[in-house]
């Protein structure tokens, strides 16, 4: 049977209809083929199809994407218009200050050719390949489809594009036909569509190595379309530049089973150090988790000292692991806990830095901007509440 075509609005609870027009813009000109929406297996009724959308210009390499109609179209316009780049953007794109080179036993990687000052843009991507996460996961549609689609998605890019793709396969897979699938699990970054869980495969960024100390990190700036690989530390010329796959703050064994599906050994200083190092390292990352706990059960926290007390070890703890990324979550955690205990010019302070955090490590749009806005108003209501006392 024929697919309903998508103009038909399909209701999907990720957009809510208000945002959409009929028909949806991804039914006019703007993909290139038509897009290709091969009917799910459980039909239409879980949800909308999962088509494949391609505009093959676009930032000078093309785009492909696989995901829902309304997903799509909620894209177009402002985010995947080209003149809406700002020119900083497209220069880092050239940029002299690093170079793709090969390293000992860990492939390709990205490497500095300049130095960085510490928060400065290293460089900055725009993805070939976007594709929604689920549609890998899930069993809308058998593996023999998924990689059909995958394919079609590949070969709608231009040729320069999709050899550059097909550069980013490993040789030593075992079977050779799920190499996109592979490509995208071991080079993919996880971003969000309106709300949705994606994954996004960049030329040059998806190069990017691992290090369990990293010195750089990246952020999706969603309006763009762009992610942007930001130096941690001060960077010297010829060091190369890594960010973590692994959330900061694991153990080793966590690190270990989380690195897994990546296929290599971590070598890094922290993984490689001897057994007594990376105890004490292990166990002052289980304290940081335990005070976090501690500080979350309201009816823990004694007294304002007590809290005092726990915050103290915890900035230290955090410092000696050089885990600072992760005060963005802890400032609003200590937020909170002095909120509880009614210390709210502590309370005060932790938001703004956490805030001031956010803007660095997930930048103007980050994810997080509704959980600040109620720690706001969480203070603000307590601030009230003192004063009538
Ligand atoms: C996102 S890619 C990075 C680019 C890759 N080196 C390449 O040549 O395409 C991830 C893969 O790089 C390799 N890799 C990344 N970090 C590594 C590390 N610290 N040690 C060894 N191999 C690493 C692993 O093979 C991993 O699956």
């Amino acid at each position: 049977s024929k697919p309903p075509h998508y103009s038909t609005c399909l209701t999907t609870p990720l957009l809510s209809p208000s945002n959409l027009t009929c028909p949806l813009e991804s039914d006019g000109t703007f993909w290139y083929p038509t897009p290709w929406c091969p009917i799910p297996s459980d039909g239409y009724e879980s949800g909308p199809p999962d088509c494949i959308f391609t505009t093959p210009h676009i930032r000078n390499q093309g785009l492909s994407i696989i995901t829902f109609p309304p997903l799509a179209a909620s894209l177009i316009s402002p985010a995947l218009d080209d003149s809406l780049v700002p020119p900083s953007f497209r220069r880092y794109n050239s940029s002299e200050k690093w170079t793709i080179a090969p390293l000992p036993s860990r492939g390709l990687g990205l490497v500095a050719t300049g130095s960085f000052k510490q928060h400065e843009t290293i460089m900055v991507g725009f993805p070939v390949l976007i594709v929604r996460l689920d549609f890998i996961n899930g069993d809308r549609y058998s593996a023999k489809n998924k990689r059909k689609m995958l394919d079609v998605a590949v070969g709608n890019l231009p040729e320069q594009t999709r050899r550059q793709v097909e550069g980013l396969a490993r040789s030593n897979l075992g079977n050779k036909k799920d190499w996109i699938v592979d490509v995208l699990r071991t080079n993919g970054f996880g971003i969000e569509v309106a709300g949705e869980a994606h994954l996004a495969l960049f030329l040059e960024g998806s190069r990017v190595n691992h290090n369990c100390r990293p010195n750089a990190f990246w952020r999706w700036v969603p309006s763009k379309m762009a992610m942007e690989v930001v130096a941690l530390r001060g960077i010297g010329r010829g060091e190369e530049v890594a960010h973590s796959y692994a959330p900061l703050g694991y153990t080793h064994e966590q690190r270990k089973a989380v690195l897994q599906p990546w296929g290599f050994q971590c070598q890094c200083t922290l993984c490689s150090a001897p057994a007594s190092k990376r105890k004490v390292a292990d166990s002052r990352r289980d304290r940081i988790l335990e005070i976090y706990q501690t500080l979350s059960k309201a009816a823990d926290l004694e007294s304002v000292e007590r809290v005092d007390q726990l915050v103290r070890e915890a900035l230290l703890l955090i410092e000696k692991e050089e885990l600072q990324p992760q005060l963005v979550e802890y400032y609003a955690h200590f937020a909170r806990a002095y909120i509880e205990t009614n210390e709210l010019k502590k309370a005060r302070e932790y938001i703004q830095r956490s805030d001031e955090m956010w803007l660095l490590y997930g930048g103007e749009e980050h994810e997080n901007i509704e959980e600040m806005l109620e720690l706001w108003k969480l203070l603000e209501e307590a601030e009230m509440d003192k004063e009538d006392d």
